[in-house]
């Protein structure tokens, strides 16, 4: 009889192959790479890494957040690169805002642009700011810009006051000392949803409302709750996990129908209404949803085309879903990051309180024309911003080949030039450069006072981005969490829940902990509201 394969010699072959062809694409990745080496078997995003945490052979998608501390100190570099092993392309991360400016802060010449597959998951409803890139993005941007102006402002203000008001009427606590928020999220997600529905649809829902739709189905507010709470798990879920049997998968399949329908009939109505002389709310509606449609009809130079706004198949509202992504889950991550370190802060939270009862007193309701006398409210919103960003990474690649300068390493002065290929990632880790004691001397404390004197539209402000395409909807943030932050520290003290013996600072460590997936959260916590007395203290 012959002899049969020897399996073990086989099998050691093939393991043989695997590890020089690894060994080759890596040794391919560092050469292409342009920068110091920095060896990881995985890539931080690769398919592979995802599920698994943060740890020495897997950097994950949490390591930014987790090895803030050491990281570039480590390796005595401002830009590191991840060379995988296993699959994907070379990375260079960068904390250095100097490096981060030459791929920001080109115009839509620029040959730096979003890579696609950064921004495949934000196509669902079709094209629109955040994803497209060059002279498309450009036409976008035109169109999208003027939707934030004073008036959306305003109406962002009226609309936070109005839901805070709802809440504490409908939540009972008119009749409180004591209120827990437990979690914060809970409270500061449904602000977010509420206010960019309103201001973003024209749709105004209640602080509770469990109106079904005409045929007793999931109502439109339920669907854009449910589309809304999603957005991160709709980025990482493949379509075909949505014939699972699951109830999550099955409501977000019928809450995305549902918003093809409602927001698809919408569009014809406001089209309609804009049509038609007679109609006086026409003239009213003021939401950034309104005035796309409106722009799309008045503006032909400016014009979207039909499969940009409205597609034959699908409802396309790309640029109000967009705004709807970018704005909601990074504002209420924000406003929860400020309440938890404002309740730790407590002489911070009493400075914030005098200035506030200086600018607006006890007996009105603030309005948007004191947001200005509130500056030291948005300082304390910055500085939670600046503590945690929720926009903490953003990807550029180059078209074509190019160069950058690059700091030289261990603290040496001066810049070097490095060579970048097309399509090689390059990130800018918002984490990094807000935690480089080069720009924030003594970067973990909270110290809301740092940002004293600086403009509300400066590029300081580095967590909205730098350059063209930074965030439109930074005015749109700062004025819902000033509105919500003062009427909450005005009528409140906020306190933290801690362990018995526990230090606020093991406080912040146990509990100020990130989630890091398309944005970056923080994990839910809980708080105490205990109701102030009246008297403000002299200022
Ligand atoms: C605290 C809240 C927010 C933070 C931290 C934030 C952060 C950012 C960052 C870092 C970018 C740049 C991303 C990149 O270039 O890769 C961005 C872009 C953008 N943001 Fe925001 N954002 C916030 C709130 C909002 C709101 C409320 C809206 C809309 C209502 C919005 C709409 C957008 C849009 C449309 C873009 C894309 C702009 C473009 O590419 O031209 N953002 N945001």
């Amino acid at each position: 009889m012959p002899p049969g394969p020897d399996w073990l010699v086989l099998a050691s072959a093939v393991l043989s192959i695997f590890v020089v062809s690894r060994v080759l694409k890596f040794i391919a990745g560092i050469k292409s790479r342009g920068s110091r080496a920095h060896e990881y078997h995985f890539l931080p995003s690769a398919f592979l890494a995802l599920p698994f945490p943060t740890s020495w052979w897997n950097p994950g998608v949490a390591w930014v957040w987790k090895w803030r501390r050491s990281f570039y100190k480590q390796w005595r570099s401002e830009v590191v690169s991840f060379v995988p092993f296993l699959r994907g392309p070379p990375f260079i991360y960068t904390c250095s805002l100097e490096v981060a400016r030459q791929f920001l802060s080109g115009g839509f010449q620029s040959v730096w642009v979003k890579p696609k597959w950064s921004v495949e998951t934000l196509l669902e409803w079709g094209p629109n700011l955040v994803s497209v890139n060059k002279e498309v993005w450009r036409r976008h941007r035109r169109i999208v810009g003027p939707a934030f102006n004073p008036t959306t402002y305003s109406l962002v203000w009226a609309e936070t006051l109005r839901v805070y008001r709802d809440i504490i009427t409908t939540e009972g606590w008119t009749q409180k000392d004591v209120v827990i928020l437990d979690p914060v999220q809970t409270y500061t997600t449904r602000l977010a949803f509420l206010v960019i529905s309103a201001c973003g649809f024209g749709l105004s829902f209640p602080w509770k409302d469990e109106t079904k739709s005409d045929n007793g189905g999931m109502g439109i507010h339920e669907a854009m709750r449910i589309w809304a709470s999603t957005v991160t798990l709709r980025a990482i879920t493949p379509s075909w996990a949505y014939r699972l049997p699951f109830k999550l998968f099955r409501d977000i399949t019928i809450s995305t129908q549902m918003l093809r329908d409602s927001l698809g009939k919408m569009i014809l109505e406001r089209r309609a209404e804009m049509n038609s002389e007679t109609t006086a709310s026409n003239v009213e509606k003021k939401d950034i949803f309104t005035l796309l449609v409106r722009a799309s009809e008045e503006d032909s130079k400016l014009q979207l085309s039909d499969s940009e706004l409205v597609s034959e198949n699908i409802t396309t509202l790309g640029n109000v879903f967009a705004l709807m992504f970018a704005g909601h889950e990074t504002t209420a991550s924000t406003i929860a990051a400020t309440i938890g370190l404002l309740g730790l802060y407590s002489e911070i939270q009493e400075d914030i309180y005098k200035k506030i009862i200086k600018a607006v007193g006890h007996d009105r309701d603030p309005t948007f024309e004191d947001f200005h006398q509130l500056e030291a409210v948005a300082h304390a919103f910055y500085e939670a911003l600046r503590l945690f960003p929720a926009g903490y990474i953003m990807i550029r690649e180059a078209t074509e080949d190019t160069t950058i300068s690059i700091p030289n390493a261990d603290g040496q002065p001066g810049m070097r030039q490095i060579p970048i290929p097309k399509d090689l990632p390059m990130v800018v880790d918002v984490v990094g450069i807000q935690y480089n004691p080069r720009y924030f001397p003594d970067p973990e404390k909270y110290d809301p006072s740092r940002w004293r004197g600086v403009m509300a539209e400066s590029e300081d402000i580095t967590a909205f981005s730098i350059g063209p395409r930074t965030c439109p909807g930074r005015k749109f943030a700062v004025v819902e969490a000033v509105c919500f932050l003062t009427l909450i520290v005005r009528d409140w003290i906020i306190e933290p829940i801690m362990n018995p013996g526990e230090t606020g600072e093991e406080w912040r460590e146990r509990v100020m902990q990130t989630h890091t997936a398309v944005t970056l959260t923080v994990k839910h916590f809980p708080v105490r509201l205990r109701r102030r007395a009246r008297a403000a203290p002299p200022v």
